[in-house]
């Protein structure tokens, strides 16, 4: 008998099923997922200490990135970010170890971990994380992201899926997770989405994306 394509789900990159993930040092906690394209809200990542740890290194680095003059302008992200890539410490290391195992591909396809902060009404516009085909970049595109919340935010700062009609409240400690490497191109524009304004507090983010090959 024939099946018919449309019935037949594809291959996802996320391959952690049942209620936890067991990664070398951590249980993580699945608490929900939206099947196709697959969206993961992922409990107890990190602990509070990791947390601190992430916002206090992008400080350091968000302060020497202002003497110089990188500190980029753009209306779709009004918040300030930091790569972590030349940062040394253990507990980077261990969260990037965490992250890696969490996604399934090695951490050397990874841009390094991405701090952003977003003070009230700054937000990150909709947007897809992977370049667009026609790019120079899109050679080695980016295929999955985990976007991991440093805090808590006294309101607003949720990240949504405005195609998938999903919100995923930030809390300290969690993550969300998505992939856009699907044969159907259509399943990647899904993935699109927002930072939404942060209203009360401020809001920290760690993102990791992952490319198709190392990142040299
Ligand atoms: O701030 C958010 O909730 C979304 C962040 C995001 O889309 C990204 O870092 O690519
Ligand atoms: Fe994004």
């Amino acid at each position: 008998m024939l099946v018919k394509d449309a019935q037949v789900r594809e291959v996802t990159i996320f391959s952690h099923n049942g209620n936890k993930i067991k990664t070398e040092d951590r249980e993580i906690n699945i608490i929900a997922r939206f099947e196709e394209p697959l969206v993961v809200v992922l409990g107890s990542v990190l602990d509070d200490e990791e947390c601190e740890t992430l916002i206090q290194l992008s400080k350091d680095l968000l302060q020497r990135s202002k003497i110089g003059s990188t500190k980029e302008v753009s209306d779709i992200r009004t918040s300030s970010g930091a790569f972590l890539t030349d940062v040394k410490s253990n507990i980077l290391a261990r969260v990037e170890k965490r992250v890696s195992a969490i996604m399934g591909i090695p951490i050397e396809h990874g841009e390094g971990l991405h701090i952003l902060n977003y003070k009230p009404g700054q937000e990150y516009k909709e947007h897809l994380d992977y370049f667009t085909p026609t790019s120079k970049v899109a050679k080695n595109n980016r295929i999955s992201t985990l976007v991991l919340y440093l805090n808590d935010v006294e309101e607003g700062g949720t990240t949504f899926f405005p195609k998938l009609n999903l919100t995923v409240c930030p809390q300290k400690g969690i993550a969300v997770y998505f992939e856009y490497f699907y044969n159907d191109p259509i399943l990647n524009e899904l993935t699109l989405h927002a930072g939404a304004p942060v209203v009360k507090g401020e809001k920290w983010i760690a993102t990791q994306w992952m490319r198709r090959q190392k990142v040299i």
